[in-house]
């Protein structure tokens, strides 16, 4: 038990998170109450808010890797803390005040860390001796740890500062940074959530997000050591490519695949996927995350050009690409798992893509396949729910990472505090 954990009362909280599909703000309002096992939330208001139109290709380019400058990026960040102290703000109309925050802001650029072996318990990450050494290393010496650096990075726009400013709410944000300075991924983060949220006594569940990319928690029956047997990693492309491709084959004038129903009217090409399940990504072994770095532009455009060989047509392409998604989280799970789970629960806006389901369904005899909407947890906004209930453990010291899942070689305190300074001057007069 955590020292903080008699203290907890119900909090009303706002989470906020963009994920790497960028199509908006999803906000919501909680109510939370409990630490770890007797955690509880209650979902009291939730909403996406589209990104202006000009804002989302602006962060999209950023992702593509399209030089900026830093005025720019100044710009941008910004631009993202004023429309999620928006989102905050909305999301509260009609209801009780939140008094926290927690934002995780817009993911525009992810590198995992770069040595497979980093964070592994039996070989924690030591610091380099130029590191610990009490001389100032010498600026060769920073030039070559910069160029080798074997952590990750990842850069999450929307200044918590900012919106605290904006809000007059003590916000949360950085979440990623304190995992992936000791050697883990910083991702993903979610799963220590759903492990309180979703376990069962008897179950082992897979809670199989599909946003951009697909990310899966495999959580054991909660009994014995359980947390220390839950795996989580991401599995490859959750919509991301299908959302390229299908902009692409509309000529712009479709964002995304509406219940998957235009892939749904098309035959995967199985040799194709395949051939696409050989890349390194999918056989590398968790702890493993990635973004849209891999799975973007540049991967959809290689895609298209191997489809050319089998002389697809539009709806044959899409169904290939969706088929893709599916068969690398069925390959993950029965390539990583110690088991299968007997159940898999969908969430993110892939699982409102039917076709998606009913190939994973397809690929998954005998395991049933829901949402978490069917067990009483919002599908649409698991996410930011995650983001509100990191927030709270970040205040009542509780940590958030689960180091199975990033790879860290330690529990730690997730999210940079910034407090709402007008409240902290009140309080001092
Ligand atoms: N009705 C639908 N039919 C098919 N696909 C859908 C539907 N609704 C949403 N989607 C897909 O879900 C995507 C958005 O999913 P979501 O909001 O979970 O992603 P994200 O949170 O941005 O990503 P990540 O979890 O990787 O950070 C859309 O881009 C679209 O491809
Ligand atoms: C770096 C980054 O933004 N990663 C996201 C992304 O989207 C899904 C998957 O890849 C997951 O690892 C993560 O997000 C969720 C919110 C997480 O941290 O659990």
């Amino acid at each position: 038990m955590h020292p903080t954990e008699e203290v907890a009362v119900p909090t009303r909280v706002i989470g906020l998170i963009s994920g790497t599909s960028v199509d908006g703000i999803d906000a919501v309002l909680v109510e939370i109450s409990g630490t770890e096992l007797d955690l509880k939330v209650e979902l009291v208001a939730g909403a996406t808010y589209p990104y202006p139109s000009e804002l989302r290709e602006r962060i999209l380019a950023v992702g593509a890797g399209v030089a900026i400058s830093m005025a720019e990026l100044a710009e941008i960040d910004d631009a993202i803390a004023i429309v999620f102290a928006q989102a905050a703000q909305n999301i509260q109309i009609g209801h009780q005040p939140a008094t926290l925050i927690g934002s995780h802001g817009q993911t525009v650029y992810h590198r995992p860390p770069a040595d497979r072996e980093m964070g592994n318990k039996t070989t924690p990450y030591s610091r380099s001796a130029t590191l610990t050494a009490s001389p100032l290393p010498s600026t060769d010496a920073i030039n070559r740890l910069c160029a080798h650096s074997p952590l990750g990075y990842s850069l999450q726009l929307g200044r918590g500062a900012l919106i605290a400013h904006l809000t007059s709410i003590t916000t949360m944000s950085n979440f990623r940074v304190a995992d992936i300075a000791i050697g883990g991924h910083g991702a993903p983060l979610v799963p220590r959530v759903d492990a309180y949220l979703l376990s069962h006594p008897e179950e082992g569940r897979c809670i199989q997000n599909i946003g951009g990319i697909g990310n899966v928690a495999y959580i054991p029956p909660r009994h014995g050591d359980w947390l220390s047997k839950i795996r989580a990693w991401d599995t490859g492309p959750g919509n991301s490519l299908l959302d390229l491709a299908v902009e692409h084959l509309s000529a712009g004038a479709k964002t995304y695949d509406e219940n998957g129903n235009w892939a749904g009217s098309g035959t995967p090409c199985h040799p194709l996927v395949e051939q696409w399940l050989n890349q390194d990504y999918f056989h590398l072994p968790p702890p493993k995350s990635t973004g849209r770095e891999l799975f973007g532009v540049t991967y959809l455009h290689e895609c298209l050009e191997d489809a050319q060989a089998y002389q697809l047509n539009p709806a044959d392409i899409l169904a290939t690409l969706t088929e893709l998604t599916a068969a690398s989280i069925v390959h993950s799970y029965r390539t990583f798992l110690p088991e299968m789970p007997q159940r898999v629960l969908l969430c993110g806006g892939g699982s409102r893509n039917l076709y998606l389901k009913s190939r994973l369904e397809l690929l998954l005899p005998s395991i049933p396949v829901l949402t978490t909407d069917e067990v009483g947890l919002s599908a649409d906004f698991k996410e930011a729910i995650a983001f509100a209930v990191l927030a709270y453990w970040r205040l009542l010291g509780i940590p958030g990472n689960l180091p199975t899942a990033t790879g860290a070689p330690l529990e730690v305190l997730l999210g940079e505090i910034h407090q709402n300074q007008y409240s902290v001057l009140r309080q001092e007069q």
